[in-house]
């Protein structure tokens, strides 16, 4: 089970994070918040792009991140080649990107779902694990050179 969690996003995104980072804290995850750490408007690259690296290198196990739409965060995390980043908004899609694609980042659109809603997701994200199998072949074409 992923033990080490980066969080991040931007200003959209921040109630939701630090109420899933006292979440995941309470059931034992180690949790590295990259920010903002405030609602103040920031641009969400100056954050994700760091947790991204950190990620990359192995210093954690999975990230999620969260902005307004879910897209800056994702857009911006999977320019990372070691990055696999999915923009979730039901349960089912949660599950499918770790069953089938090993995402290690999911992404939120905090202005488009409830923070419950928010918390499911991260947990069945948090607790999937990749099928591999036919699917192994395919994420391994994913990156390119
Ligand atoms: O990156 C985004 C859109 O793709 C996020 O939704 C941002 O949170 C959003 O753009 C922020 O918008 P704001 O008007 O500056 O609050």
């Amino acid at each position: 089970m992923a033990k080490k969690i980066a969080i991040g996003g931007d200003h959209a995104g921040f109630e939701y994070k630090a109420k899933l980072v006292t979440k995941l804290e309470s059931q034992g995850y180690e949790v590295k918040d990259f920010g903002p750490f405030s609602d103040a408007s920031v641009d969400y690259p100056d954050y994700v792009h760091p947790l991204s690296s950190a990620i990359e290198n192995g210093e954690y196990d999975l990230g999620i991140v969260i902005c307004g739409s879910g897209n800056g965060v994702a857009i911006t995390a999977n320019k990372h080649q070691g990055i696999r980043a999915a923009l979730c908004w039901n349960d089912e899609l949660a599950a499918l990107s770790r069953q089938h694609n090993n995402a290690n980042v999911l992404a939120l659109p905090a202005r488009f779902i409830s923070y419950e809603l928010a918390e499911k997701l991260a947990e069945t994200f948090l607790t999937t694990e990749f099928e591999g199998g036919r699917h192994q072949n395919r994420v391994s074409k994913i990156a390119c050179s």
